[in-house]
């Protein structure tokens, strides 16, 4: 007789914050983490994250276009995303990690860009009614530090170019969606130290373990 072994379902977790906030710089603790404790990681990122989605991210970074046209795209990303990357790995037994998802679109295009936030949901039931994110760990600074560390480094795209009060406005809809997703979504303090960040994103991964 056969022996069917069933994998045990992965986890999906994302990465969100305001540009600048500090969230890159903790996917690779995040993996390691992970990894020690025996999981298969995959990390991957949105806009992106599949070859088509990458050419999607180019025009989404560099090139002006009307919000909802920014948000079909970012929705055409994610479809791709999910159908190779997200499903596949979480069926396997896979973690996988994705440098933000769709609390990026309600934050950007919605709250910040002035979509009809009924829209983005819409989108979201269609694209992905099943599938929210495990864990969300959302790396919070205010405004002011977000621009300090970008501008120190890199030259800005498109969203990055964008003025305080855009982004004040993705911030406070990224805390809102916290306080209605309170068991999904954790709000990470990222004007502390790299090492007192990797303790409180460690702590919120133990309750996943
Ligand atoms: N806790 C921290 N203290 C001081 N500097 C930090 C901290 N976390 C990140 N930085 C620095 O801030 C800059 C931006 O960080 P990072 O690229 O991780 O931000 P991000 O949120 O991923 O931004 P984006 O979404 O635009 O890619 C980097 O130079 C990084 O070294
Ligand atoms: C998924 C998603 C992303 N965005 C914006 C947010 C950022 O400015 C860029 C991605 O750049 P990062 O350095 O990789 O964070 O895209 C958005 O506006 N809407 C979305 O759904």
């Amino acid at each position: 007789m056969t022996q069917q072994t069933t994998a045990m379902p992965g986890k999906f977790i994302t990465f969100e914050g305001i540009d600048g906030a500090g969230k890159s710089t903790h996917i690779g603790f995040v993996v390691d983490f992970l990894a020690a404790r025996g999981k298969t990681v995959v990390s991957s990122r949105e806009p992106g994250g599949t070859r088509l989605g990458e050419k999607l991210r180019e025009l989404l970074l560099h090139e002006k276009m009307h919000v909802e046209t920014e948000a079909l795209l970012m929705f055409a990303s994610r479809r791709e995303h999910l159908a190779q990357v997200i499903e596949p790995g979480i069926e396997r037994g896979d973690w996988v990690l994705s440098d933000r998802f769709t609390d990026a679109s309600f934050a950007y295009q919605s709250a910040a860009g002035g979509m009809d936030r009924d829209k983005i949901m819409a989108l979201a039931q269609w694209v992905h009614a099943k599938r929210w994110p495990d864990l969300t760990l959302l790396f919070d600074v205010p405004v002011e530090v977000a621009r300090q560390r970008l501008d120190a480094e890199r030259t800005l795209d498109k969203f990055e170019q964008e003025k305080a009060d855009f982004f004040s406005r993705c911030r406070n809809e990224y805390l809102r969606l916290a306080g209605e997703h309170p068991g999904r979504i954790v709000v990470i303090d990222s004007t502390k130290s790299i090492d007192e960040t990797r303790a409180a994103i460690a702590a919120a991964l133990e309750r996943l373990l």
